[in-house]
């Protein structure tokens, strides 16, 4: 390989002035060179013979000792790659040497040995003679310390450049790889046995810890603190001792529970006593309780309030008429111009005391707020139109009022109309437990007329002694609380509600959270349609601010924090969706005993809907009969007709069951029941409604059946045949006939039979099941008037329970 060594790398190799290197060459060769002149490989030879004689020294020790102040040579350790590759460059020039060897040369031959003796770790100056492979002790390079610039003897005629620089440069390789290799194992050892320590650190002051809790508990009892209910994990976390230990305890007690399972208050306390921990109950301060204050009113505190009214009776008997009237009749001159405002709820004056009265008549929405558990009124006015008597929706009206306890006042309107019996409408309110107060009850019945407005101020006179008879009280000097009337949502103004403050009084600007609705109460305006500023109890108002609309029913309570006013919503949110997939705790028939026995029935509320009335009393008298000392049986409502949706509306707020005889649900009712969880139970024979509920009562309800459809086959061909009968010769078009199955026969979407199948074939075999698309041979057990297109509908009667 020619080798480009020119004058200038030369020079700096050897440390000395170009021009030096220029002279030397100018002695021996003609021709002028220059600084980038590359050198042919005689005039090399002899620039290195010139500068190596120059340079011989007698004795390294001196020679080093004049270089770098140390008998040990050296050279720079660091950075080695860069170090290695100096001496590797500068025995380059060697190679092309020949056989030029001076006295210079025959000295330094001695050299090392001299120096092997002076310092006989130290051979890597002396190695390009006796060693000229380079291959000894590269190691001693990184032991080094000074730097030294290394002069090669270059004299030596069998130098292998080219491997001698390979061997460097693997060195520098490797020095580099093993370096940071090295480095990093050690950093990575160091880092593992810092991480080793530290576990065995951790595991040896984790093992002190337990020793010394347990030694803390034995010596000094430990308090913890836990819920109601506490999942076994969680309170062996609280004792400070593990799972099994406490599983094991649990054992000890008879309580087979696993780490997740819940243990109850009274659990935990014996099981904390055997790990010497004494237990405190853990206070839970939920949302609700840090910013709604509910705290019971002191009696100095509390101030009469105004009654709140419901108007109900049935369709037409004049409920509108009634509450209009009134509204008109008693609104002041000043509040005349407002008069037109409807916000679901207005007050009026009687002398110098407040009625409120709720603006949607009937017990329709009465009851949705109740089955909210919105308790809102105090007096329900029954209207009852006196040339009319009580009709059907009168009934229901009378039950949904006694259902929520609220008093009851008749208003016998019409009474204007010549056709009016008010005596008639008094008898039949006897009928259902009302007795007029003429009459030594203490119903009061007035009679009024809507259009004639006779004896509206009777009404109200009567609705205010109510109202006093009733106490009704309520403190106005605290945080308000209610009930949602009514909310739509307005396109500019956002949700708006009608609230009815019931106890405190509303501000405006106060943060108010309904239902799962947070906001903050932009604006108020009464039923007059003025601005207020604040309402205080039984003040119905409209008001605007509310972040999303609440429902009619929902409870709003002013809070003290908006920041966890919206974190409660959330939550509701959350329990409601909860809810929604939890099991039903309506009362039902299946799960009546269970509710019995964890006593909290005590008393079963049925409706009672039949075809004709003597049906609705036997049931009345035969239901009521069942109760005993557990449960009372009481039938809050009992009417002729379908069950209807107020039906349903009156046994999910009241938690009650239907049980109907002859009766269908119309679909509004079959859909809410089934949404609401109601127990509708149907019935074509009294004594079944008897026995069930009895058995339910009991505990034994027999186990309920469903059908199962199994498919269709259609009736192509009869036969009769002697001996056997009527054999129909059927094709299966939809799913399965099998033998066992009761066949229902079908002719122009009517039943014309329900029988089981005698015999089931295929050519001449009997089959156990014939599939979709094959014919068959089939008799029926007893009905033999098959016609052909007749449809046969297989099926099976299922087991199940809800
Ligand atoms: N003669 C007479 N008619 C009345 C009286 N009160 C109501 N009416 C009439 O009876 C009809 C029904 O009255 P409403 O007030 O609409 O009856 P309602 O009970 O509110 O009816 P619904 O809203 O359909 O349930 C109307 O035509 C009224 O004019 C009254 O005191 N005397």
């Amino acid at each position: 390989m020619m080798i480009k060594y020119r004058v200038r790398e030369v020079a700096k190799d050897l440390d000395i002035p170009n021009k030096d290197v220029l002279d030397t060459l100018s002695k021996y060769f003609p021709e002028p060179k220059k600084y980038m002149t590359a050198l042919e490989e005689n005039e090399l030879d002899v620039v290195f013979e010139t500068f190596t004689q120059q340079r011989s020294v007698d004795n390294l020790d001196a020679y080093f000792a004049e270089r770098g102040g140390s008998a040990v040579p050296a050279v720079q350790p660091a950075p080695a790659p860069a170090a290695a590759a100096k001496p590797a460059q500068q025995q380059k020039t060697a190679q092309p040497r020949g056989e030029k060897r001076g006295n210079g040369a025959a000295q330094n031959q001695n050299r090392p040995q001299q120096r092997q003796q002076a310092a006989p770790q130290q051979q890597k100056p002396a190695q390009p003679q006796n060693a000229p492979q380079g291959s000894q002790q590269p190691v001693v390079v990184t032991e080094v310390r000074e730097p030294v610039r290394r002069v090669i003897d270059t004299r030596s005629s069998n130098v292998n450049i080219d491997r001698y620089n390979e061997k460097y440069d693997r060195l520098a390789d490797q020095k580099v790889k093993t370096d940071n290799v090295v480095t990093k194992q050690k950093f990575t050892n160091r880092n593992q046995q810092r991480r080793g320590n530290q576990r065995r650190g951790k595991r040896e002051t984790e093992a002190e810890r337990l020793n010394r809790i347990a030694q803390e508990r034995k010596a000094k009892h430990i308090t913890i603190e836990i819920p109601e209910e506490i999942t076994v994990g969680d309170f062996a976390l609280r004792l400070k001792v593990s799972a099994p230990e406490v599983i094991k305890k649990l054992m000890g007690l008879g309580v087979f529970a696993s780490i997740n399972d819940m243990i109850d208050f009274d659990t935990a306390v014996l099981i904390a006593d055997e790990f010497h921990a004494k237990v405190e109950k853990e206070v839970v301060v939920t949302i609700e309780e840090q910013i709604i204050d509910d705290s019971e009113d002191n009696e100095e505190n509390l101030v009469s309030r105004a009654p709140v009214v419901v108007v109900m009776g049935h369709v037409d008997h004049g409920k509108t008429s009634v509450l209009d009237a009134i509204r008109h009749s008693n609104v002041t001159e000043g509040e005349a111009g407002g008069i037109t405002q409807h916000i679901g709820a207005y007050r009026v004056k009687v002398g110098d005391r407040d009625v409120t009265f709720l603006d949607t008549p009937g017990h329709a929405a009465f009851t949705t707020m109740r089955a909210r558990g919105a308790q809102v009124t105090d007096i329900a006015v029954l209207v009852v139109a006196a040339d009319d008597g009580i009709m059907p929706q009168t009934v229901e009206a009378i039950n949904h009022a006694k259902a929520a306890g609220v008093s009851i006042i008749v208003a016998i309107n019409k009474m204007d109309k010549p056709s009016a019996d008010p005596d008639r409408v008094k008898q039949q309110l006897t009928e259902y437990s009302l007795v007029p107060e003429e009459w030594g009850g203490d119903t009061p019945c007035i009679p009024v007329s809507a259009v004639t407005k006779a004896g509206l101020d009777d009404l109200l006179e009567m609705i205010i002694l109510t109202a006093d008879m009733l106490e009704l009280k309520a403190n106005p000097d605290r945080a308000a609380k209610g009930t949602v009337i009514e909310a739509r949502l307005d396109r500019g103004m956002g949700p708006i509600a009608t609230v009815l403050v019931q106890n405190g009084t509303l501000h405006s600007g106060d943060t108010i959270v309904a239902g799962t609705t947070v906001g903050r109460v932009r604006s108020m305006m009464d039923d007059k349609g003025r601005r207020v500023q604040e309402a205080g109890p039984s003040v119905p108002v409209e008001i605007t601010g509310l972040g999303d609309v609440p429902v009619g029913g929902d409870i709003f309570n002013v809070v003290s924090d908006e920041r966890l006013a919206r974190e409660l919503v959330e939550q509701r949110l959350s329990e409601q969706k909860e809810q929604q997939f939890n099991a039903q705790t309506k009362v039902t028939l299946d799960n009546l005993f269970d509710q019995m026995k964890e006593g909290d029935m005590k008393e079963l509320k049925i409706i009672v809907k039949a075809d004709v009335q003597g049906s609705v009393e036997a049931v009345r008298q035969s239901l009521e009969k069942l109760s005993n000392e557990e449960v009372r049986v009481n039938i809050i409502h009992g009417a002729v007709g379908a069950v209807s949706e107020s039906d349903v509306m009156l046994a999910n707020a009241s938690n009650a069951i239907i049980v109907g005889f002859n009766v269908r649900p119309d679909p509004v009712a079959e859909e809410n029941a089934k949404r609401d969880g109601v127990d509708m139970r149907l019935y074509r024979i009294i004594y079944d409604c008897i026995e069930e509920i009895e058995s339910a009562m009991k505990g034994m309800l027999a186990p309920k059946y469903r059908e199962v459809g199994l498919g269709k086959a259609e009736c192509r061909e009869t036969y009769k045949i002697t001996n056997v009968g009527m054999v129909i010769g059927g094709h299966v078009t939809s799913g399965k006939i099998t033998r066992n199955a009761q066949i229902r026969v079908v002719r122009d979407g009517i039943i014309v039979a329900d029988d089981k199948i005698g015999s089931l074939r295929r050519f001449k075999d009997d089959v156990k099941e014939v599939a979709e698309g094959y014919d068959c041979g089939i008799t029926l057990e007893k009905f033999s008037d098959i016609k052909q297109g007749d449809i046969l509908e297989a099926y099976e009667m299922e087991e199940y329970r809800d």
